[in-house]
């Protein structure tokens, strides 16, 4: 039977030297590949530890890539495990984005209403 690797366990192989990555609910050791990536290394690190099934799809991978993977595959993902979190960041951020986004329009609702408050006072003298 397949080793099941839960996604915690999965993400810490995030490195230049010791790189995972889930390819369609299957683990992947891709440390030794980095080099040899056609794609390059960068786009295997930004993915190091995550679930790389919609990228790996998208750039419309040829057969021969397809065939590759067979020699990296070290397990499957432990579908009951908890999947992590994206960016946790990210929620944290965009909130504060919210807000500020609420203040620049209270802002802008303040100068636009003193606009009008003088222009109608110029008309009345
Ligand atoms: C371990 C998994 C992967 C393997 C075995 C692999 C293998 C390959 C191979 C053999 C090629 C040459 C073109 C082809 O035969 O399709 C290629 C190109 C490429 N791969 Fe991957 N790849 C993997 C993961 C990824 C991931 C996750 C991305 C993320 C976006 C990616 C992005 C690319 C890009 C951008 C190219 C260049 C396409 C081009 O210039 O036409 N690859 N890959």
């Amino acid at each position: 039977m397949a080793k099941l690797f839960s996604y915690k366990e999965i993400a810490e192989h995030n490195t230049q030297e010791d790189l995972w990555m889930i390819i369609d609910g299957k683990v992947y050791d891709c440390t030794k590949f980095i080099d040899e990536h056609p794609g390059g290394e960068e786009v295997l690190l930004d993915l190091g530890g995550q679930d790389a099934t919609g990228p790996f799809a998208d750039i419309g991978h040829s057969d021969d890539a397809v065939k590759m993977l067979a020699d990296l595959y070290v397990g499957d993902v432990d579908q009951d495990s908890e999947p992590i979190a994206k960016v946790d960041k990210e929620p944290v951020s965009s909130t504060t984005g919210g807000e500020g986004n609420g203040l620049m329009i209270l802002a802008l609702l303040a100068v636009m209403a003193a606009v009008v408050y003088f222009y109608m006072n110029s008309r009345k003298e």
